[in-house]
């Protein structure tokens, strides 16, 4: 049965690809909810009905509930966000089920791209505003095991050489009763060629690493890096890290944690540069004492975590491997952990250690530091 409808948009479609075997088949969707609404789609959380043979034999149970993004239809050149998730496959990244074009009701000229994903109950950025309205963090040992999801989806992303390019807590999904954690939108994701530019002017503000904000166009997949530390810093802090009035004005709130930019930085990012350089220092301390004052209530492992993180030089940034063996993660390889999901009174196994072979590949001798005991 589908959940608590009210105002239901129930439709038939004769063609409708699956994801894994590229099948076609007709299905009937029902959505009844609208979960998200960005700047190029509309994502509602809807049932479904999908004809699993070639004759069109319908289930007759709703299956669901999915998560439909819908998104204005490329017209000249192949969706890049189709293309990455149907090439993706990974516990930490939101998978694509089924796929379909579509003319929207009003305009009918315009047609319509629809990816149909397993549908997370969550985000980040809900998760967190969720525990600062009662003046609390989210647990230590749920942060950890979220970290260690994000960090090990953008190993195995960063190993085909993908970038995501807009990791934000509202793009990060969570099931808070399972502590399971999964990336979505993949719509400004790119696969990053040595020496092929790409344009800088993506990321969502906040998140946005230095060297995009100084317009580098070679830039790597360490943006997303950057991305993650913002992400843990708003998880130990309850508000965003770096809160930039203006897109300028967000080296300045970067300078206030971890100095003036050094020359070299710009040189390397972008030599024709000629925007502010933040070059006053705002505190008197070192970086290390600024990091101890900014993240107070934080324990020691965290602060050394963000510190190897949150860095301006992109080739001095943690990767995602040496992310992955930090202390800070040392909690979850005991087999005894477990996490007491929100409103559970029974704690609950995670299952963060089944790398693939192609992760193990990835993770190369450090992966002798993975092992749970
Ligand atoms: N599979 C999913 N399950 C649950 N919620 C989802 C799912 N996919 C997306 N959402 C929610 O919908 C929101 C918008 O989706 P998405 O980011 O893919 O669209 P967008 O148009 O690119 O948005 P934005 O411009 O904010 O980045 C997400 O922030 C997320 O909270």
């Amino acid at each position: 049965m589908p959940p608590n409808i009210s105002q239901v948009n129930e439709y038939s479609l004769p063609e409708v690809t699956e994801n894994i075997s590229s099948a076609v088949a007709p299905m009937t969707v029902k959505e009844y909810k609208r979960i998200g609404e960005g700047a190029f789609g509309t994502v509602y959380e809807a049932v479904l009905k999908y004809a699993d043979d070639a004759h069109g034999n319908s289930n007759s149970e709703w299956l669901g509930p999915f998560a439909i993004k819908r998104v204005p239809a490329q017209t000249e050149y192949k969706s890049r966000e189709l293309e990455i998730l149907r090439l993706v496959n990974h516990p930490n990244i939101v998978s694509l089920r089924f796929y379909f074009d579509k003319a929207s009701n009003s305009q009918r000229k315009t047609v319509f791209q629809n990816l149909v994903m397993e549908c997370l109950p969550s985000n980040l950025q809900s998760e967190i505003k969720y525990y600062r309205q009662s003046k609390y963090t989210i647990p230590y040992p749920h942060m950890k095991a979220y970290t260690f999801q994000l960090a090990r989806a953008m190993l195995y992303l960063h190993g085909f050489g993908i970038s995501h390019r807009d990791i934000k807590p509202s793009n990060i999904l969570v099931d808070p009763s399972t502590v399971v954690l999964k990336i979505c939108d993949f719509g400004s994701a790119k696969k990053l060629e040595l020496n092929q530019p790409s344009v800088s002017y993506i990321c969502s503000r906040y998140y946005r690493a230095p060297e995009l904000i100084v317009g580098c166009s070679l830039y790597t997949t360490k943006i997303d890096i950057w991305g993650l530390g913002c992400v843990v810093a708003e998880m130990f802090l309850g508000k965003p890290i770096f809160q930039g009035q203006s897109p300028e004005s967000q080296l300045k709130e970067i300078s206030k944690l971890l100095g003036p930019p050094p020359n070299t930085f710009f040189f390397k990012s972008n030599p024709q540069y000629r925007g502010n350089m933040y070059t006053n220092k705002l505190f008197s301390c070192s970086v290390e004492e600024r990091f101890k004052q900014i993240f107070s209530n934080s324990p020691a492992d965290a602060i050394d975590l963000l510190l190897k993180i949150l860095v301006y030089d992109p080739d001095l940034r943690a990767s995602p491997r040496r992310v992955l063996v930090h202390p800070f993660f040392d909690e979850l390889k005991s087999k005894d952990f477990h996490v007491y999901p929100r409103g559970q009174s029974e704690p609950i196994h995670l299952n963060l250690f089944n790398f693939s072979d192609f992760e193990l590949s990835l993770l190369g001798s450090l992966k002798d530091e993975l092992i749970v005991r």
